[in-house]
């Protein structure tokens, strides 16, 4: 890909407060993602989902992330929030995912096998997928950890977009964007002050970081 005026998209992840929505959106956000996977810190009811929901700005996406949730959940969340993508970390299929006529991303645990495989076994096993999001949790894991994974182990030759997360912070986005050349990034515990509650000035340091990295001119 041309990476010339390209620019790395931002999704902050694991919202509870409409407030933070909003400044998210300010600071420049493409995505906003809200997690309704089970004995998550970050979880949110659907009905509390709708009030962030019309917290969002015009031009940025709403995702909903799940971790192996029954189908008429995933469904009853599709029906309030109406998200434009939705986000698969656990065991689901591509008949699952694709089962709710929104687009999906999938997680890839790169603490799992999944992630020794070659692209193609991505592609063959999540054909409907969007794209892919690399997380650093193992199979079976929860994501939204804080904690890197060695970015060397990102598959080479990943046909789809490809969203880069796990352990991101303002003081290594800009190494991991040069390293990986992702699509998007993903963050959602280093732009808290605690589990689910967003502070402005670590997403403006963020922002910023990813900015400068797509500043920055590729040898
Ligand atoms: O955020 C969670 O609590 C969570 C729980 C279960 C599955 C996935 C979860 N989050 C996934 C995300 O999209 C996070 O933004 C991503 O894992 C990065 O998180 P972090 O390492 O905290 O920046």
């Amino acid at each position: 890909m041309n990476r010339i005026l390209f620019r790395t998209r931002i999704k902050f992840c694991g919202f509870t407060r409409p407030g933070d929505v909003r400044l998210a959106c300010e600071l420049g956000a493409d995505a906003i993602g809200f997690v309704f996977a089970r004995n998550s810190p970050r979880r949110i009811e659907p009905e509390e989902a709708r009030a962030m929901r019309q917290a969002l700005a015009p031009l940025v996406d709403a995702v909903a992330l799940f971790m192996d949730n029954p189908v008429d959940e995933v469904r009853e969340v599709v029906r309030q929030i109406r998200p434009s993508l939705l986000q698969f970390h656990g065991d689901e299929d591509d008949a699952f995912c694709r089962g709710f006529g929104v687009p999906y991303l999938k997680a890839i645990p790169m603490g799992g096998e999944l992630a020794q495989q070659h692209p193609a076994a991505l592609h063959t096993r999540y054909p409907g997928a969007a794209g892919f999001l690399f997380d650093s949790h193992s199979a079976g894991g929860a994501g939204g950890s804080g904690k890197t994974f060695d970015w060397g182990r990102i598959p080479a030759g990943v046909q789809k977009p490809y969203v880069l997360a796990g352990g991101l912070t303002a003081d290594n986005v800009f190494d991991a964007i040069i390293a990986t050349l992702p699509w998007a990034v993903d963050v959602s515990t280093s732009i808290e002050s605690a589990p689910g509650l967003k502070d402005g000035d670590k997403m403006r340091r963020f922002v910023e970081e990813v900015r400068r990295a797509d500043c920055h001119v590729l040898d």
